[in-house]
């Protein structure tokens, strides 16, 4: 079995078998050699998993990670942990599926218990929203009347399709029409065109800038002739070719202040102690209009950690904490004779 076999000099040490389980775009971007390399150097031998195949045939594993969907998965994951309780599985799926919803997924910030008082007059919340379930509803002037224009029309579902990214940006109640519900509306708030993207990876927590949607100034919205909606999808995750006007925002990100990393910090905890998440980010924005108000606006599960400075250390760090996590002695060389699975 690959993961039992010592490498050449390093017959002392156990090694690990961690089995991934990702759709094969995630995999060429998360699997990187780099990481792969870092891992084993540390014990760690990081094996695709099969999903058609039943989990008992492939492994042992002393850990299992993976962003995949769908009942049989689930019914697969479901009886690896009836058979090895000790064996962590990288997230439970039930904790993953709140995050399918864009309503249950910020639902849980709403109710975050986070000691404001240790952060000074830093707070943080999420954007006014409705949620729409058809497109009846889109002119009832009471669903409505919550909520200030401009909107972002966001499909309720986010399950990592291409679809569940398309938003449209929303200038007045004209621009309802073209929409196709279940979604959520949300308010849109200026916020000087930055997103703080928030990783969280276990216990440790990366905080980066990324560009977004410019400010939506009143001009625009009192424009009567305007288009009514423009749509877009993963504004923060577009290629690097630059316009002017992108050069422009660059120099903004650049300009752009950090929040504090204490206040991240406490966030990302309790964040992940509410969801029950160990592989996340979330999207947090600076309200412009009350400079130290922060927003969450997205959470996604196991996000694009390649791009994460660092990823590799982090990760290896991370999945040597997760096969150790009965340990009593984490950090002394294990009897190299046990070769037995936790
Ligand atoms: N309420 C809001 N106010 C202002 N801008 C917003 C708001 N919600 C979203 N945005 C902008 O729209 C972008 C896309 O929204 P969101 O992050 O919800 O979508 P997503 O497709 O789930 O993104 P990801 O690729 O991170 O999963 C954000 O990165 C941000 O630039
Ligand atoms: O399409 P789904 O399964 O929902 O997942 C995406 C997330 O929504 C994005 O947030 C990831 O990009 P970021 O890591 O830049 O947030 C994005 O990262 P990737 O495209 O590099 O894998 C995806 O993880
Ligand atoms: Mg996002
Ligand atoms: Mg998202």
């Amino acid at each position: 079995m690959a993961g039992d076999e010592p490498l050449p000099g390093d017959g002392q040490r156990r090694r690990y078998l961690i089995g991934y389980a990702l759709a094969p775009k995630k995999q060429q971007s998360f699997i990187q050699p780099s990481l792969v390399s870092r891992a084993a150097g540390r014990g760690m031998d990081l094996v695709p998993v099969d999903p058609s195949r039943p989990l008992p045939e492939q492994g042992p594993f002393h850990l299992l990670i993976h962003k995949l969907y769908g009942e049989e998965w689930r019914g697969q994951l479901d009886a690896f942990s009836a058979a090895h309780p000790a064996v962590p599985v990288v997230d439970p799926p039930h904790a993953i599926d709140r995050l399918h919803n864009r309503i249950s997924m910020l639902q849980v910030v709403s109710e975050l218990d986070v000691p404001l008082h240790a952060h000074h007059h830093h707070t943080f919340g999420i954007p006014s929203q409705v949620v729409v379930y058809d497109a009846a509803a889109l002119s009832d002037s009471g669903l409505l009347a919550a909520l200030r224009f401009p909107l972002i029309a966001k499909p309720l579902v986010a399950d990592g399709t291409a679809k569940s990214h398309k938003m449209s940006l929303v200038y007045h109640r004209e621009g309802l029409r073209k929409l196709r519900p279940p979604l959520v509306l949300q308010e849109f708030v200026n916020h000087g065109g930055v997103i703080f993207k928030v990783y969280v990876v276990g216990a440790h927590v990366t905080c980066v800038k990324r560009r977004s949607l410019p400010d939506v100034s009143s001009d625009v919205l009192q424009d009567a002739s305007a288009e009514g909606s423009l749509s877009f999808s993963q504004v923060s995750n577009l290629p690097n070719e630059r316009t002017a006007q992108e050069y422009y925002d660059d120099m903004r990100l650049e300009d752009a202040i950090m929040p504090p990393t204490a206040f991240i910090n406490d966030i990302a905890a309790a964040l992940r102690r509410a969801l029950g998440l160990h592989l996340f980010n979330f999207d947090m924005i600076r309200d412009a209009r009350a400079g130290d108000r922060y927003l969450v606006i997205d959470i996604n599960y196991f996000p694009g950690y390649a791009k994460m400075p660092g990823y590799e250390t982090v990760l290896t760090d991370f999945f040597w904490e997760m096969v150790h996590k009965d340990d009593d002695t984490p950090n002394l060389n294990p009897n190299p004779n046990d070769e037995d699975v936790k």
